[in-house]
């Protein structure tokens, strides 16, 4: 938390609940068998964008059937605030991508800028194709050309939200449910 970041009680008395702890778990299982379907057998590299994606990716790694063989990226461009600026790297793949189907799991499609810089980095070191898998996307027009997420849970409107792993100035990340700011 930042020094004098504002506090998470506050805003939760003045935020809205978008999605229940019911509704995103199983969204999350449905997006397990779909993404399942779409593996058909091969063993993915589950290549999750720490932190915010921490709780999606645990409980969507248990909606998957198929094998899988776990890494993370961590990546942030927000820090703790509610405006992303330039990306950082604090850490880079640890095993070898090469020819690989890696499924890049991230809380949120915002912007895009996160998504893309980290798939067009595991092309870079080889992977044979890069699936995307997010828990939410925003609606906007501020998306970059050339990223989507491959499978979406549930839709955002186009206000900052916290919960499920998302932060409000890196407080409220284990609420158990989607919440917007007014
Ligand atoms: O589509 P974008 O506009 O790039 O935003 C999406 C990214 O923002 C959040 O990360 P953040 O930088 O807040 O770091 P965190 O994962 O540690 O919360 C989130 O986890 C995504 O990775
Ligand atoms: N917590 C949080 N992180 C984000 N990263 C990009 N957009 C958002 C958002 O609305 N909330």
């Amino acid at each position: 938390m930042t020094k004098h970041a504002p506090t998470l009680t506050a805003a939760l008395a003045d935020a809205e609940l978008l999605y229940s702890h019911a509704e995103l778990e199983s969204t999350i299982a449905h997006l397990g068998r779909e993404i399942d379907a779409v593996l058909d057998g091969e063993c993915a590299v589950f290549l999750t964008v720490m932190q915010g994606a921490l709780i999606f990716a645990g409980q969507l790694a248990l909606a998957i059937r198929t094998d899988l063989e776990f890494d993370y990226v961590h990546a942030t461009r927000y820090r703790g605030e509610t405006k992303g600026s330039e990306l950082h790297w604090l850490r880079e793949p640890g095993v070898s991508l090469e020819g690989r189907t890696v499924l890049l799991v991230d809380d949120i499609l915002d912007e895009g800028h996160t998504l893309k810089a980290v798939r067009d980095d595991c092309l870079s070191r080889g992977a044979r194709r890069v699936l995307v898998a997010t828990l939410c996307t925003k609606r906007h027009d501020r998306l970059v050309e050339g990223i989507a997420s491959d499978f979406n849970g549930v839709e955002l409107p186009d206000r900052y939200v916290f919960g499920y792993g998302m932060d409000y100035h890196e407080q409220g990340r284990n609420l158990p449910a989607i919440y917007a700011l007014k």
